[in-house]
């Protein structure tokens, strides 16, 4: 027998609608380095590339609000490393009290399983916080593997981190498709060798469907979309 197909998903804009938690904590770390706050809008084109990204692009847009209030030089409180702890302890033990997954996310999942197809999540959120979403959904058990941003040694656009992930799934880079939203998931696939499907519901920009194997318009769309792809 083949190996079974695999399906990678990207967590973040892709399986869950984060953006809710994530902006508040990003405004709860603001406030703590007294800096103005941004909107969820704001957050939202930040996410993607792993928490260290996320926290230094939140500082930033906080410390060129401040400039625009204040000519006061603006000092940080703690290094880069303690703002990312400190963001994390806030995130994690909250992650799921706002954010919900895209509709259609779990009937989607079940679908491709019960057409035999193996799961994974790919994301660059730290594995623990990824670990404990997918469980606060209950959806844990679906999944042959999931790959957080820290699990291995490099992480999205480094194919590595997708590599790494089908491996421990059990997959075959053939026999395998990533979907995400966002540059980081197009680089990591197409570094890889496999084919990526475009979620047009995340957060990224349309242009990356144009160089996308597929593009999905919600997530009843992707058992289909997967099929065609990579027929069995
Ligand atoms: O940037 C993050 O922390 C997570 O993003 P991802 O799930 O879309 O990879
Ligand atoms: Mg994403």
């Amino acid at each position: 027998m083949s190996t079974p197909r695999l399906a990678v998903f990207d967590m973040d804009g892709t399986l869950l609608d984060s953006v809710p938690d994530l902006a508040a904590c990003s405004r709860e770390l603001l406030e703590i380095c007294h800096l103005p706050p941004l909107t969820d809008t704001e957050v939202r084109t930040m996410i993607g590339n792993g928490v260290l990204a996320l926290v230094k692009r939140v500082l930033n847009a906080g410390r060129e609000k401040q400039k625009a209030i204040t000519a006061q030089p603006y000092v940080l409180p703690f290094t880069e490393a303690e703002a990312v702890q400190t963001f994390m302890e806030l995130y994690t033990p909250r992650a799921t009290q706002l954010s919900r997954l895209f509709p259609g996310t779990q009937q989607a999942l079940e679908q491709l399983k019960d057409a035999g197809w193996l799961l994974a999540v790919c994301t660059n959120k730290p594995e623990v916080a990824a670990r404990r979403i997918l469980d606060d959904f209950g959806l844990t058990s679906l999944f042959a593997a999931i790959g957080g941003g820290d699990s291995f040694a490099a992480h999205k656009p480094d194919p590595a981190h997708l590599l790494g992930t089908i491996k421990q799934a059990g997959g075959k880079v053939s026999r395998s498709v990533m979907i995400g939203d966002m540059p980081p998931d197009y680089g990591a696939a197409t570094g890889a060798g496999v084919k990526f499907v475009f979620a047009a519901w995340g957060y990224g920009s349309g242009a990356l469907a144009a160089q996308a194997d597929g593009q999905v318009a919600s997530m009843a769309d992707i058992p289909s979309a997967l099929h065609a792809l990579l027929p069995a």
